[in-house]
């Protein structure tokens, strides 16, 4: 519409296609916008959207990635007092230093992989990301959405692996990926 042409969304760059689970079908999603369609706007070519590779049929998705380059993860963020944003629903003025957040966090890595407790469920009173009221979970997540130090370690996981401490400018975290 003359409108998209002026806003300029008819660039491509803005455009990735993901996959409908429900209806296990590609669709397209404006980051700038926000809106979803099924159809592309007039004048953009399919091929030249990322994401999902198009015309292949969803079922051969890969499994392993929910099939548009999306992978889905739980972390327990533990912020110190150099954070990007040193507050947290836990704690409104965090002042623990990077060392103790640290030796926090290797505490949590141990009694997690010994099987003590889950990340989830220590996510839920310890993890000083608003996320903790989802037992930690992010949700789904494309390339360029998170931080990229978080990023990098989340996509290197394999479904059901826990990450190393991994620190962002947001403190050190324990990445689980699940999807
Ligand atoms: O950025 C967030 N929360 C920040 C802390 C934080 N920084 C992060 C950096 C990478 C990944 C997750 C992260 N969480 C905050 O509460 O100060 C997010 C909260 C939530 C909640 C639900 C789903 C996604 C997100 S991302």
């Amino acid at each position: 519409t003359a409108d998209e042409l002026t806003t300029g969304s008819v660039d491509a760059s803005e455009w990735e296609s993901r996959i409908s689970r429900s209806r296990r079908m590609v669709y397209y999603y404006n980051r700038r916008t926000k809106e979803s369609t099924w159809d592309l706007p007039p004048g953009i070519d399919p091929k030249d959207i990322k994401g999902y590779a198009n015309n292949q049929d969803p079922q051969n998705i890969d499994p392993l990635e929910g099939g548009d380059g999306r992978i889905r993860a739980s972390h327990l963020l533990v912020k110190h007092d150099k954070s990007r944003r040193p507050s947290s629903w836990k704690e409104p003025n965090i002042t623990r230093t990077k060392d103790e957040a640290l030796a926090l966090i290797k505490s949590y890595h141990s009694r997690i992989i010994s099987g003590e407790i889950t990340l989830g469920e220590l996510a839920i009173t310890e993890s000083d990301c608003s996320s903790a009221k989802r037992n930690g979970d992010l949700g789904y997540f494309g390339k360029g959405q998170m931080q990229p130090s978080f990023e990098e370690a989340a996509f290197k996981l394999k479904v059901g692996e826990l990450s190393e401490p991994v620190w962002s400018d947001s403190g050190v975290h324990l990445i689980l990926r699940t999807d």
